[in-house]
């Protein structure tokens, strides 16, 4: 059964830097975590008690002004960091695209990051050779599949994480500001796709401030603001897969 729970989740960003603020727990804005002292050290509450659960079919949209936390619980949810407070239980094969340069090893090939890729998350040798020409294809990166990750483009980078991470059908899938790096014409084949992961009984968690794409993705969405659930909001009456006019 796919699912994602999180009960008063909380992630602190320690400070190694001297900080000299006038008052350090007083908030200065609305953007950003909130700086304080935790255990005599000084830290950015990136996340505070953030509950949710969501299940197969939903799609969540992450929204929020810069820093409110939602790159930073993208990676909660991939596992990249331990929460310091709460609990976060997921069950299903968890496939991101937050930062595209993220499971990618500098030195291999296009080919092997992919392979290197899929077994991080979860799928077998046999599982990813078989979709591999699928995959390549997609990513119409041609000759170049052969050459190493770090002589890439942004946009070349793009196409193979992007193409990677939803061809292996994700059952969880983690996304942040994918899109913008391929070019239009992949752009456009990229929204495509995502209708189709759309209709599959996955999860879809999207952070973007981008307001189309949020329309036709997803289902559901949260509001942070400071690293604190502002609002939850199920949409009660969406179209699954519904292309967003741009
Ligand atoms: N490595 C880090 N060390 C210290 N603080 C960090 C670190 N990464 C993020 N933060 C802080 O955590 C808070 C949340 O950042 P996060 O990147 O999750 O925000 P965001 O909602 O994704 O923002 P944006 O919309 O600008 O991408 C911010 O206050 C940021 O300064």
């Amino acid at each position: 059964m796919i699912s994602v729970k999180l009960d008063n989740v909380g992630l602190a960003y320690r400070l190694y830097e001297k900080l000299t603020l006038t008052a350090p727990d007083r908030r200065l804005g609305g953007l950003g975590g909130k700086i304080g002292r935790s255990g005599g050290k000084q830290v950015v509450q990136a996340l505070e008690d953030v509950s949710f659960e969501l299940k197969a079919g939903d799609r969540l949209g992450l929204v929020g002004p810069n820093g409110a936390g939602k790159t930073t619980l993208l990676k909660v949810l991939y596992g990249i960091y331990q929460p310091s407070a709460g609990t976060v239980s997921i069950e299903g094969k968890v496939d991101a695209l937050f930062n595209i340069n993220i499971g990618f090893r500098p030195e291999a090939t296009g080919r092997r990051n992919i392979v290197l890729r899929g077994l991080i998350s979860g799928w077998t040798e046999a599982e990813i050779q078989e979709k591999m020409p699928e995959i390549i294809a997609f990513s119409e990166l041609g000759d170049f599949i052969d050459v190493p990750f770090k002589t890439y483009s942004q946009g070349m980078a793009a196409r193979l994480a992007f193409s990677a991470a939803t061809a292996l059908d994700p059952e969880i899938l983690l996304m942040d500001e994918w899109i913008g790096a391929g070019d239009a014409q992949f752009q456009e084949k990229a929204k495509r796709r995502m209708d189709e992961l759309a209709e599959k009984a996955g999860i879809i968690v999207l952070a973007t401030h981008n307001e189309s794409l949020l329309e036709s993705v997803c289902t559901k969405r949260m509001t942070l603001k400071n690293g604190k659930v502002e609002s939850f909001i199920t949409k009660p009456t969406k179209k699954v897969g519904t292309r967003a006019k741009t």
